[in-house]
């Protein structure tokens, strides 16, 4: 028997949608393939081979997975924020990102309702972001009313899976609209939406890109939740900004208090963001005092 390859992009009372090259089919989990103690045998995301019986018989190891929503192999999460209208919060921005690096998604960064800003204040907008740079993560200034940097965000998310996260009202449910022709979210709709009706019974969806690739339609990310980091390393491997050249005096710096800390000297010679290092410190004493004790 030939085996087809496709990814899970919703699952319905017992059945998976199963995407392959333009179509989608039907499929069962083999039983083998059965925990019954476990909600995650098969989830949306998951890359997976089925038979012509449209009975999958192999679930692909996972690059990430997210709990809610539960989706699997999440190639970017799009961080979005509008320029103005609701106030660009570079906090929440920072615990986006925060978020993005312990799931183990790779972030990019939205700016919505350019259309609402001087030139000036775009210039302002970019100076503050100027720290993405250094960690390598793309930054797009688009306004979803005037179609600037559409196209260039459709090129980009083209053949990846996408989810998007942000606060309320910067432009999420406007922008997967112009992503998809037929996609139906009403703006200034979604939350109440996606609370009630089919999307509650149905649970989350990959919905298919025009150009290939898909957007997850649940908005899964908040931007005022912390991650759960488990300890001040792993806190640290959060900061890709923070491996920097040469060794700190302690093999077991905290890069907080100790002397001759590498990550600090960055911070004075301004290699390393000093936003960014206060966010660190930020998220130090919230998570000493929420979580590690
Ligand atoms: N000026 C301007 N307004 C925009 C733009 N994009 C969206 N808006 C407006 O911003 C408001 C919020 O847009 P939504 O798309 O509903 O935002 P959302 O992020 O989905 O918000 P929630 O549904 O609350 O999560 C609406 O009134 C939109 O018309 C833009 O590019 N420029
Ligand atoms: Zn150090």
């Amino acid at each position: 028997m030939s085996y087809i390859k496709g990814v899970v992009t919703t699952k319905i009372k017992g059945f998976y949608y199963v995407a392959s090259e333009g179509k989608t089919y039907e499929c069962r989990l083999r039983g083998v393939l059965k925990r019954r103690d476990r909600k995650d045998n098969c989830i949306v995301g998951d890359i997976v081979e089925f038979g012509e019986d449209g009975a999958i018989t192999a679930v692909h190891e996972r690059s990430n997975m997210i709990n809610r929503p539960l989706v699997a192999n999440i190639d970017y999460l799009v961080i979005q924020f509008a320029a103005v209208d609701p106030k660009l919060d570079y906090e929440r921005l920072n615990i986006l990102m925060l978020n993005a690096y312990y799931y183990n998604i790779k972030p990019v960064v939205v700016i919505n309702k350019v259309d609402l800003i001087s030139p000036e204040e775009l210039e302002e907008i970019k100076e503050k972001l100027e720290y993405l740079k250094a960690l390598d993560i793309d930054l797009f200034f688009i306004s979803t009313y005037n179609n600037i940097g559409i196209d260039r965000i459709k090129d980009y998310i083209k053949d990846k899976i996408t989810a998007f996260g942000g606060p309320s009202g910067v432009g999420k449910s406007s922008i997967l609209n112009l992503l998809q022709d037929n996609m139906e979210l009403e703006v200034g709709e979604t939350s109440k939406k996606l609370k009630r009706g089919k999307h509650t019974t149905k649970g989350t969806t990959l919905l298919p890109l025009d150009n290939g690739g898909f957007v997850i339609d649940t908005p899964g990310f908040s931007s005022i939740e912390h991650p759960p980091v488990e300890d001040v390393r792993r806190l640290i491997s959060l900061f890709p900004e923070f491996e920097v050249e040469g060794s700190c005096k302690f093999a077991d710096c905290i890069h907080i208090n100790e002397p001759a800390c590498r990550v600090k000297e960055a911070v004075e010679r301004n290699e390393i963001s000093r936003d960014r290092y206060e966010f660190f410190l930020r998220c130090y004493e919230k998570y000493k005092l929420e979580r590690w004790n």
